[in-house]
């Protein structure tokens, strides 16, 4: 195995296939990947009863546990294990169990506000964001939650016309950004094919060409971000 490992972050709106790209371009090496949902680092919301849990925002960054997420991607890149949460949609909270999980060649952190935190940015090596018109994103977001999540039409439509999309133009659009590709789509086919092999050089330790800072500030005659 190769240290440090590859960290890839994919961000996007809800339902703009975010899962999906994920799945899609680690298929080929998925013995040599870990694959870390940001939803699993929603906060621990145990003091709270289920009715005040289902009022919480879950899209403001505000929800999410980022201290542990950073402890975590780092102990798996100096090589140690982690115990990851697991999250359960239906009664909006973590689960009692935690998953075991190992360091790989490859680690893929993928969420709303997954290149929103400055020191989770720092720790990714390729930022991807997938973008989705919000018309296809909420009729799949409503399918969705109506369907795996144990949500009714109603309850859906209030959640994404009070938090959802204010926070998706407040903090999720606005950390396109940092992206060092976007991806239209979602599982657009020609990106997906890309992104499979430079995943594959990564774990085959064949890397692809990759700039020095300094050469390729000079190449363009500017400094980088
Ligand atoms: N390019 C695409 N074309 C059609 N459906 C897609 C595409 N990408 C994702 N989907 C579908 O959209 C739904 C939401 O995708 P998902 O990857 O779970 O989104 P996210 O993780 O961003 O919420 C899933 O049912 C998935 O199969
Ligand atoms: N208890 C919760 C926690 C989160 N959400 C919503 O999940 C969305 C993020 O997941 P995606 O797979 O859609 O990226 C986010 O928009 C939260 O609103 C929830 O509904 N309930």
């Amino acid at each position: 195995m190769t240290y440090p490992s590859f960290v890839v972050g994919i961000a996007g709106g809800t339902g703009a296939g975010k899962t999906t790209v994920s799945r899609l371009i680690t298929q080929r090496v998925a013995d040599s990947v870990t694959r870390i949902p940001l939803d699993n680092y929603y906060r621990d919301l145990s003091h709270l009863d289920v009715e005040e849990r289902a009022e919480v925002n879950y899209d403001h960054p505000e929800a999410f546990e980022w201290d542990l997420l950073c402890e975590h991607l780092e102990a798996l890149l100096s090589g140690n294990s982690v115990e990851m949460p697991q999250y359960d949609f239906e009664i909006h909270n973590r689960k009692d169990e935690t998953v075991t999980v190992e360091p790989t060649d490859v680690i893929v952190v993928e969420g709303i506000l997954a290149l929103y935190d400055e020191e989770i940015n720092g720790m990714l090596d390729l930022r991807l964001y997938v973008e989705t018109d919000a018309d296809v994103r909420i009729l799949r977001r409503i399918e969705r939650d109506v369907v795996d999540r144990g949500r009714d039409l109603e309850g859906v439509i209030d959640q994404y016309l009070s938090t959802v999309k204010p926070m998706h133009e407040q903090f999720i659009e606005p950390s396109k950004k940092h992206a060092d590709l976007i991806i239209p789509e979602g599982a657009n086919r020609m990106a997906i094919n890309l992104l499979e092999e430079k995943l594959q050089n990564e774990v085959d330790g064949e890397g692809t060409r990759t700039w020095e800072r300094e050469d390729f500030e000079r190449e363009i005659g500017g400094q980088l971000r």
